[in-house]
Formats: structure tokens, C-alpha cells, sequence
């Protein structure tokens, strides 16, 4: 007999945004079906969305609880709540419901981690060194610098080769090795955690035009062609450099699996405009699951009661999909 498959690990993200709603709001839509989750946080702050929560002592309770209420593994707030406004003194409970989601996930008593949103800033201001969760995850898997971006709706999968720097620096970064590294353990993943047997890789270019043969910027020559010509010699099927201007067309889209992106905004500008709400973000080259919904913590708005779960729900249930795929290869 197979083991079931264990719960997922929900962290708080900043309990000032819209995390602890679109959390309650999950459950809701979630708590009948097969996907079960514990959310690392703060018990009371979820209840005040009008569920019932139970604190539970090990992540074994989660799916016996699940069906009657959100189970808590509690982590201890440092200051109170007003959604809206982020408190830093909260960075240090934020940050322990991620590294406690990630134990739960290497010791296999988790199936993955699911992210709730984070502001950078907020944490920076208290001494966080990481540009977002997809660094900080890496670092805590002893992967540094092996982690890659990938956003899926069901319309588009897109990598930012590069991902949470300026832009100017973005251009100093990209480098043949960089995108060769990166379209490898994005290949490796779509076969292993979304069951794709020959993913199609489409590589954008950089410049207008794709350069226009070398007439508007020669990156695609120097950089990107000859990472397209590596990892063919791989055996991968990789297309391009193609104009990033039309290559997000529906025609376009249907010719590949995957587009890898040189910079994080000609990734996600197409992703989020096709699909806000179905939008995920998965961080791949982890030997853990981790997915995350493709917005931010919405402060503009939290506590409102109009924020949409659906991300968060395409999250966790892309998760949960992943660890079978990951379990079935
Ligand atoms: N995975 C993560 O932890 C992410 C964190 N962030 C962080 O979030 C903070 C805010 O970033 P923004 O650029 O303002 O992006 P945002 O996604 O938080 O908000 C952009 C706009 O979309 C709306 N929105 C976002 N999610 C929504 C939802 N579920 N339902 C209804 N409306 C929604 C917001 O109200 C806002 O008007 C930043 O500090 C950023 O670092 C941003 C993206 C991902
Ligand atoms: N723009 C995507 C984003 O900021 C998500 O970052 P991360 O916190 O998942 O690393």
C-alpha cells in the first residue's frame, strides 16, 4: 500500500496582507476535497475571517482536522495586527513560519510548501538578507543559487532567467552559463513535477526585434545563441531567440511549454495579464515543492473582504499535483 500523501505546509506570509483572508477563503473552497494543508501562523488572526480553527501540536493532525477547521501549527506574533499596515517587528515570525514549512518539507511530513505573500521591504527593514522567498528557500535547502523562477496559468509557463534585480543590473547578469543552468533544471522539472515527456522550450530574446540580426543590440549572438545551441546539443527541444514582442501570442504560446524569459518583468508582464487570478509561482531546482500565488500581499486592500483566494487555491492545488507527479516518476 502507498503512504498517503502528507498535507501541505501553508506559511502566514505578512499577516498584514491580504494572507490570512484569501487563507480562510481557501479552506472554505478546499476543506472537502483530498488536498489537505496546515497553515504555519497565527490561529486567531485566521479565525477572524469567520472560520473555525483548531491549533494542532505536529502537522500528523492536519488531515484529521481539516474537514472541521484550519489547522495551526502556531508560531507566536510580535506585535498586534492592523491589516494594511505591515509591522516589522512581525519579519521574525514571517520568516520562521517559512523555515518551519521547509523542515516540514525535507522531513517528508509535508508534501510541499505553499507561500503566502511577503513584502520585501518590511522584511529587509529587519534585516533580511534575501531578495524574496525564492532566494531565501534555496538557502534554507543549502541550494544557493540553483533556485529558478517559473509562474504557470493555464495558458503560459514563463521563466525569468534573471530574477530580483534592476534591470540594468539584469543585463550585467545574464550570461550563456546562466541561461543554460536555468532552462536545464526547468526542463528537468516540467518532465518530473508536471509530467511533460519532451518539453518544448522557447527562448526569448533580449533586444527589439531579437536584435534584428545583430542591428539592435548583438546579446541574442553573444548570449543567447549560444545557450540555445548548448542545450540542443543536450538533446532539448529549445526555439528562438524569438521577438519578445510576439512571442506571448495564443498562437505563439501553443508552439511551446515553456518560455524562458531574460528578465523577471518580460516574464511576468504577459503572465499576469493573461491570468491575475489563476497565476502561480513555483520555485524549481529545490529538493522540495514550493509554490506560491503570483500576487503580493495586496495592502491596498486587506482586511477588505474582496480579495480573490483563487491563486492561492491554484497553488496549493498545484502543489498537491506536483508531489504525485514527483511521487509517481
Ligand atoms: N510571493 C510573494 O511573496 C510576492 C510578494 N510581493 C510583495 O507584495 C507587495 C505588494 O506588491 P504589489 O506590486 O503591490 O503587488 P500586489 O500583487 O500585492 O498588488 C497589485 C494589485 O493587485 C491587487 N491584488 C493582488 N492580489 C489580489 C487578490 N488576491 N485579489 C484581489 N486583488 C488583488 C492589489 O489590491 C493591487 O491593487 C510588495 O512588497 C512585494 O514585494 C509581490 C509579489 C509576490
Ligand atoms: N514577482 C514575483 C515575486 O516577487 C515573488 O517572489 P518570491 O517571494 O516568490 O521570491
Amino acid at each position: 500500500m502507498p503512504e498517503p500523501t502528507p498535507p501541505l505546509a501553508l506559511t502566514m506570509g505578512d499577516p498584514a496582507g491580504i494572507g490570512p483572508e484569501i487563507t480562510a477563503d481557501a479552506w472554505r473552497a478546499m476543506r472537502a476535497g483530498a488536498t489537505a494543508f496546515a497553515v504555519i501562523g497565527d490561529a486567531a488572526l485566521i479565525g477572524r475571517h469567520g472560520v473555525n480553527v483548531r491549533e494542532i501540536g505536529s502537522i500528523g493532525e492536519a488531515a484529521g482536522v481539516f474537514a472541521d477547521a484550519v489547522p495551526v501549527l502556531p508560531v507566536t506574533l510580535a506585535a498586534p495586527v492592523h491589516p494594511g499596515q505591515p509591522d516589522s517587528r512581525n519579519a521574525d515570525a514571517i520568516t520562521t513560519s517559512i523555515a518551519r514549512a521547509v523542515e516540514l518539507a525535507r522531513h517528508e511530513h509535508a508534501a510541499g510548501v505553499v507561500t503566502n505573500p511577503i513584502s520585501k521591504i518590511v522584511l529587509k527593514k529587519a534585516g533580511f538578507a534575501y531578495p524574496g522567498h525564492t532566494e531565501y528557500l534555496a538557502a534554507l535547502c543549502n541550494v544557493p543559487g540553483r533556485e529558478v523562477m517559473m509562474l504557470a496559468c493555464p495558458e503560459l509557463r514563463v521563466v525569468p532567467v534573471t530574477i530580483h534585480v534592476s534591470l540594468r543590473r539584469a543585463l550585467d547578469d545574464l550570461t550563456t552559463e546562466g541561461i543554460i543552468a536555468a532552462t536545464r533544471t526547468t526542463h528537468a522539472a516540467l518532465m518530473r513535477d508536471f509530467g511533460i515527456k519532451h518539453p518544448r522550450i522557447a527562448m526569448a530574446g533580449l533586444n527589439p526585434h531579437a536584435g534584428e540580426s545583430g542591428t539592435m543590440g548583438t546579446e541574442e549572438q553573444t548570449i543567447i545563441i549560444p545557450a540555445i545551441e548548448a542545450l540542443r546539443a543536450h538533446g532539448m527541444d529549445v526555439s528562438g531567440p524569438w521577438p519578445p514582442d510576439t512571442m506571448f501570442t495564443p498562437p505563439a504560446r501553443a508552439r511551446y511549454d515553456v518560455a524562458m524569459c531574460m528578465y523577471h518583468d518580460q516574464a511576468l508582464i504577459p503572465l499576469k495579464t493573461i491570468d491575475m487570478t489563476q497565476g502561480v509561482n513555483t520555485t524549481l531546482g529545490l529538493p522540495i515543492i514550493r509554490t506560491s500565488p503570483d500576487h503580493g500581499t495586496a495592502f491596498d486592500i486587506a482586511g477588505h473582504g474582496t480579495a480573490d483566494p483563487s491563486s492561492l487555491v491554484a497553488a496549493l492545488r498545484m502543489a498537491m499535483q506536483m508531489a504525485e507527479h514527483r511521487n509517481r516518476s
